[in-house]
């Protein structure tokens, strides 16, 4: 089970907020006062994620940190500090830490970073295995498929996961891209670093360079503080940049420099700072056609593609389908407590009939409304959704992700019995809402307010609400 440990000598309030927030999840709450208690259970339990007190009665968060690292480094260790202690816990990011947060803690920041770092810890901790006969159990980060291609991702990931060079994943979205990547690094020889992720098409440009690189402090204005990237935090370990097609030119000459010297600044900063990052990126686009239109620097893409390895199109999997749709019926059924033990014929005839565009993804939206509909023990083809081919014409992954995601989302509270799904659904609609705008705008609240029809003060106060982190930049950009 999931667990996280809050290591504060004044716990009440810290356990308090992290119940609130871990509400209907299972997930084991430890707590310690000090930091040798703290130590102690993270050698007995070796926890999902750590909360942890800069000062502590018995020395400081600094120092437990440093135990916990050599415990299990991949352990996500947030800190949490007054603003006095702000530089501490800076200095802790570029030693690895995943993230702070400021004495009082707001709830829906903590909200943010503690499910981020759950998910940052499943990534690493989650055995990814591969499974090429259909498995007794549901297992999770299973790479279900035995098709030729697939055999061949095998040979290939097996190959490339100890060999410690950069690797670039292609396919289609909803392919497995993630998973793969998961699974490079957990086979790999920095199986005990981080792993941490990042998806450069989420993110505006400029936020991206400091997600990237970090900052200076005063580098632009609001860059009260420095700011560790992704690169410098995660030294040692992997680094899986999705949807590296997406990354706009000037930051890929940046990225290629890494690549190539393993030296880079901060934004604003002239100290040069080594990093050893390993970098598995992926993409759905086709790089070789991007860089001869322009939009992909040749150079970036002939080092990033030394060694590349293509998952094929669910469509072009053959009986692998089989194979997935009794996993994930497995897995899905015991999620949302359905019966249902087989798949009528006229169902898998229906679901072989169709194209996926969205692949594997699409597959599991399609089979757990099937299931929620579903009475008795056998899928019937009148429990499908409906299986259009205009799903195919969708354009971007980001827009085709938001409807079955949300009505996922939205029968998992229900299921769940929450008693705060319109907040919680509003807030999941509003972070998609304004990142997709800021997107557009390239950051500007001015043109995002203007867009949105909201006034800008409403829109900054929605950023704070939803802690999206970047507002500071945006602010910036905004002048
Ligand atoms: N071969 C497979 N067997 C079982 N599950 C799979 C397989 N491939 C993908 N999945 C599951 O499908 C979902 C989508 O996979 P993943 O996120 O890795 O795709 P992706 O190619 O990275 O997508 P995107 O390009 O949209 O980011 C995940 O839940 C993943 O566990």
């Amino acid at each position: 089970m999931a667990s996280i440990l809050i290591i504060d000598d004044d716990p009440d309030l810290i356990l308090q907020q992290v119940r609130a927030v871990l509400k209907g999840t299972a997930t084991d709450i430890l707590s310690a006062e000090t930091g040798s208690e703290g130590i102690h259970i993270v050698q007995e339990q070796l926890p999902s994620v750590v909360l942890l007190d800069l000062r502590l009665p018995d020395g400081s968060g600094l120092d437990v940190y440093q135990s916990i690292r050599q415990i299990d480094a991949r352990i996500p260790v947030v800190f949490i500090t007054t603003a006095k202690g702000a530089d501490t816990a800076i200095e802790a990011m570029k030693q690895g830490a995943y993230d702070y947060l400021f004495k009082p803690v707001e709830l829906r920041q903590l909200e943010r970073v503690v499910h981020e770092a759950f998910e940052v810890s499943r990534r690493m901790r989650e055995p990814t295995v591969v499974v090429e006969n259909m498995p007794e159990d549901a297992m999770e980060g299973a790479i279900i498929g035995n098709c030729q291609a697939m055999l061949d991702v095998y040979k290939a990931i097996g190959r490339v996961s100890v060999q410690d060079v950069p690797v670039l994943i292609t396919g289609e979205s909803g392919t497995g891209k993630e998973l793969v990547a998961r699974a490079i690094y957990q086979h790999g020889n920095r199986a005990n670093a981080a792993f941490l992720a990042l998806n450069c098409a989420a993110i505006p440009e400029h936020l991206l360079e400091s997600e990237l690189f970090g900052h200076e402090k005063g580098a632009f204005t609001g860059a009260d503080r420095r700011r560790i990237g992704k690169f410098e935090q995660c030294n040692g370990g992997t680094l899986f940049l999705d949807e590296i097609g997406d990354m706009p030119l000037p930051l890929q000459a940046k990225l290629l420099r890494v690549m190539q010297e393993q030296t880079f600044e901060r934004v604003g900063g002239n100290e040069s700072i080594q990093t050893d990052v390993r970098l598995i990126a992926a993409t759905h686009r086709d790089l070789k056609v991007w860089s001869d239109e322009g939009k992909f620097r040749p150079d970036l893409y002939y080092r990033l593609g030394v060694f590349s390895l293509h998952l094929p199109a669910l469509r072009d999997r053959g009986d692998d389908l089989n194979m997935l749709v009794q996993h994930c019926l497995r897995k899905f059924s015991q999620e949302l407590g359905r019966s249902v033990q087989s798949v009528a014929p006229d169902t898998l005839s229906q679901l072989k009939a169709y194209s996926w565009p969205g692949n594997i993804r699409e597959l599991q939206n399609v089979l757990k409304q099937a299931l929620l509909a579903a009475s008795g023990d056998i899928l019937l083809p009148i429990f499908l959704p409906e299986l259009t081919s205009n799903r195919m014409e969708s354009p971007s992954p980001p827009a085709t992700a938001l409807n079955p995601e949300l009505e996922s989302l939205v029968e998992e509270l229900i299921n769940s019995k929450s008693t705060d799904v319109y907040a919680t659904v509003h807030s999941h609609i509003d972070r998609f809402l304004l990142k997709r705008v800021l997107e557009h705008t390239g950051g500007s609240q001015h043109k995002a307010a203007k867009l949105l029809g909201v006034a800008r003060q409403t829109l900054r106060t929605k950023l704070k609400e939803l802690g999206i982190h970047m507002t500071i930049h945006v602010e910036n950009e905004d002048r």
